[in-house]
């Protein structure tokens, strides 16, 4: 048996093309949805990410708002960026993206952000919606994932779920999400106990620890959802010297052979976070006009 691959990448190129109908709505009601993302330094992987989404934002109808300021800058410096991205009204969505030089303490950034602005989902008002299910932003990450694991299977409850990483930004609003799915859940990370035999009860099995190809075959529950949130730069030898290849959290090949289902990377879960950004400066943007969030599907 050999698993369904989970197309992030098609099922991501969807959701942008419904939230560009959307958006193409809301235009002939003069509304634009715009979205700001600020990029603090010169990291290459970071401004070829931050590209794209600026290049999606467009591709959806939206307008783009580009802010890169050098690794050096001060935290009061982007402060008063973010203030100013608050008060500004064709400003949607506002994304910093993460992580930030180290002069820059990144909390008080993220708090710093109106919640209604924050398409990342990461304010800690945001984050405690989430945890008390009232609605409000939800990590792109997460949100992502729920909905390719949504795309194989609907109905989530009872099932096991087993979340490997503990992070504010994937593992613990994952967690959260397949909770209100009626998912029995459990967070492990690096100081879990046994890590194989506790991913091997799960139904549903999200990797988001940042470890190239940790979790291998044996890990894997027959028949289980296997999701790959690792994006991991390695070398790759056989396509000659100085060569890279990106690969996820899990060993795709062997887990391939017992999973159900299973995103790839590239172009599973990565995707997706994208859409999910697009996704929420659409409801952004009605939100603050006391608009209906149009239906996606
Ligand atoms: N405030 C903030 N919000 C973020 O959402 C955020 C962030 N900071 N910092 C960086 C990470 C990383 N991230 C990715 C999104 C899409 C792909 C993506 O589309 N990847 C493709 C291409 C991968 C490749 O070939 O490099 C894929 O997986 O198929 C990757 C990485 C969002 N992040």
């Amino acid at each position: 048996m050999s698993a369904t691959i989970i197309d992030g990448k098609a099922y991501a190129a969807g959701l942008r093309a419904r939230i560009a109908d959307a958006v193409k709505d809301l235009g002939q009601r003069g509304v634009r949805p715009g979205l700001a993302v600020v990029l603090v330094g010169e990291d290459p992987a970071s401004q070829i990410y931050v590209r794209s989404k600026a290049r999606l934002t467009v591709e959806a109808g939206m307008a783009s708002f580009e802010h890169v300021l050098p690794a050096s800058t001060r935290e009061a410096e982007l402060l008063a960026l973010v203030a100013k991205l608050n008060a500004d009204p064709t400003v949607d969505g506002i994304l910093v993206q993460l992580p930030l030089p180290k002069q820059i303490d990144a909390q008080k950034v993220i708090e710093a952000i109106d919640p209604a602005k924050d398409v990342d989902g990461f304010h800690p008002i945001n984050a405690g919606r989430l945890m008390t299910g009232v609605p409000g932003f939800v990590s792109c990450t997460p949100l992502g994932c729920l909905l390719l694991i949504r795309s194989v299977r609907r109905d989530l409850a009872g099932l096991d779920a087993v979340v490997v990483g503990r992070s504010n930004i994937v593992g613990k609003p994952m967690a959260q999400l397949l909770l209100s799915q009626s998912c029995t859940v459990t967070i492990a990370h690096s100081k879990t106990h046994d890590l194989r035999a506790v991913c091997r009860r799960a139904d549903i099995l999200v990797a988001a620890v940042g470890r190239p190809e940790m979790v291998r075959g044996d890990w894997i529950k027959p028949g289980a959802i296997v999701i790959d949130v690792g994006i991991n730069r390695v070398p790759n030898p056989s396509a000659g010297e100085g060569k890279t290849k990106v690969v996820g959290d899990v060993a795709y090949g062997e887990a391939a052979r017992i999973a159900s289902a299973i995103t790839p990377v590239p172009g599973g879960v990565g995707p997706m976070t994208i859409a999910c950004l697009l996704r929420n400066t659409l409801e952004a943007a009605c939100l603050r006009r006391g608009l209906a969030m149009p239906a996606l599907h």
